[in-house]
C-alpha cells in the first residue's frame, strides 16, 4: 500500500483577524493618541430620545421600537484617528455617529452609522488588505504602486474612493447609514431584512468644495454644539426593507433604490453631554449589541467589527 504523502500544515502563524485589523489601524495612524479611539478619534457626545414609530412595533418586537421611549447617548464624529483633525480635512469626511438607545428598565442596544450608504470593500479580510496596501505605499513608488493594486482588483473600492464625500453644512443636515442588514422580527414571527438609515429633519446640505479650505478646525462640532443648545436637532429613523433575495452579507454593495422606506421613529438631540471629552473615554459602542427582535445578518463585518471594538475599547481605557 503506498504510503500517502501528507504534506505538512505548515501554516504561518497568523494573527486572528480583529487583532489583525486593530494592529494595523494602530500602525496606520503613525503613533499613539493615549485615551482616543484608533478611529473616529475627534467626536463630541450627546443625549437625546427616541420615540418609535407605529410602524416599528409591526416590523420588530424588539423593546425600544415598542411605543416606549428610550434615552439616546450619542457620539458624532469625525474619520481617523487624530483627535484634532480639522473638519474640514479630506481624512475626517467619513463621518460617524453612534448610538446606545436604553429604555427604562435599562434594557439597551446599539446603532453605529456613518455618513455614506455603502462600505469600501466588500469582506473584512479586503479591509486589512486595504490598510496594508495603503500603507505599504509610498510616493515615489513605481506604478503600480500597492493601494493602484489593490484599487485595480476591487471595483467597489475604486467606487468608494472616487465618489464624492461633500462637507454638510452641519452635523445636523446630513444622513447617516448603518450599512450591514439587520434582520427583523415581530410578535407574530414575521422577519425582514433591513438596511437602517437616519434622515435629518432639516433637510440634507452640503458645502461647495471650493468653500471649505479656510473654515475653521471645529466648525462641525461647534455649529452643532450651538445649534443643540437652541433647540433639539431631529433626525427620522429608517429602515430600508430588502426583497426576498437581495444580499445581506456584503455592505458595500446598495439594495435597488425601489425598496420600500419605513419610518420607525423620531431621534431627537437635546444636549451635549456635560464634560464629553471625559465621558467618551468611558464610552463604547458595538454591532452586535443587538436585542431580541432584532438579530444580526451574515454580514461577517457585524461580528468581526465587535471583535475589533471588543479589543480597542479596554486598550483605550489605559
Ligand atoms: C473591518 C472594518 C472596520 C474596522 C476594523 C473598524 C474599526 C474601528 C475601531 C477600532 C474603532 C474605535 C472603537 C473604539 O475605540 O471604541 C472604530 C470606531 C467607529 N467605527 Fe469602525 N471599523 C470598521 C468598519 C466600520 C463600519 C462599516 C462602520 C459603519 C457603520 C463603522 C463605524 C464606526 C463608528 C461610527 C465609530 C466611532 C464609534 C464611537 O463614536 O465610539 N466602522 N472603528
Amino acid at each position: 500500500q503506498p504510503a500517502l504523502a501528507q504534506p505538512a500544515l505548515a501554516q504561518p502563524a497568523t494573527e486572528p483577524l480583529p487583532q489583525a485589523l486593530y494592529d494595523t489601524m494602530v500602525k496606520g495612524n503613525g503613533r499613539l493618541y493615549p485615551g482616543y479611539r484608533v478611529n473616529h478619534a475627534k467626536g463630541a457626545l450627546y443625549e437625546g430620545s427616541f420615540t418609535p414609530s407605529p410602524e416599528a412595533a409591526r416590523l420588530s418586537k424588539a423593546p425600544h421600537l415598542q411605543s416606549t421611549p428610550s434615552t439616546l447617548l450619542l457620539r458624532y464624529s469625525d474619520a481617523g484617528g487624530i483627535p484634532d483633525v480639522a473638519d474640514n480635512a479630506a481624512s475626517a469626511a467619513v463621518r460617524g455617529l453612534a448610538f446606545t438607545f436604553t429604555l427604562p428598565d435599562g434594557t439597551a442596544t446599539d446603532l453605529m452609522m456613518i455618513n455614506v450608504p455603502v462600505f469600501v470593500v466588500r469582506r473584512p479580510e479586503d479591509f486589512l488588505g486595504l490598510m496594508q496596501a495603503a500603507q505599504a505605499t509610498r510616493p515615489d513608488m513605481p506604478q503600480p504602486t500597492p493601494i493602484a493594486q489593490f484599487l485595480a482588483e476591487h471595483e467597489e473600492a475604486r467606487r468608494f474612493v472616487t465618489t464624492a464625500k461633500p462637507m454638510p453644512q452641519s452635523f445636523a443636515t446630513e444622513q447617516f447609514y448603518a450599512l450591514h442588514a439587520y434582520r427583523l422580527t415581530n410578535a407574530a414571527g414575521e422577519s425582514r431584512f433591513v438596511r437602517f438609515r437616519l434622515v435629518p429633519e432639516a433637510g440634507t446640505a452640503y458645502r461647495a468644495p471650493e468653500s471649505t479650505a479656510g473654515l475653521p478646525a471645529d466648525v462641525l462640532f461647534d455649529e452643532l454644539r450651538t445649534r443643540v443648545a437652541m433647540g433639539p436637532v431631529r433626525y427620522r429613523l429608517v429602515a430600508q426593507l430588502a426583497a426576498a433575495g437581495d444580499q445581506t452579507a456584503d455592505p458595500s454593495e446598495p439594495w435597488p433604490a425601489d425598496r420600500p422606506l419605513v419610518e420607525l421613529g423620531t431621534v431627537s438631540v437635546t444636549q451635549a453631554v456635560p464634560d464629553g471629552p471625559v465621558a467618551e473615554r468611558k464610552v463604547g459602542f458595538l454591532p452586535n449589541r443587538v436585542l431580541p427582535g432584532l438579530d444580526l445578518s451574515d454580514d461577517p463585518f457585524l461580528t468581526i467589527r465587535s471583535d475589533v471594538y471588543a479589543i480597542a475599547f479596554p486598550a483605550r481605557q489605559q
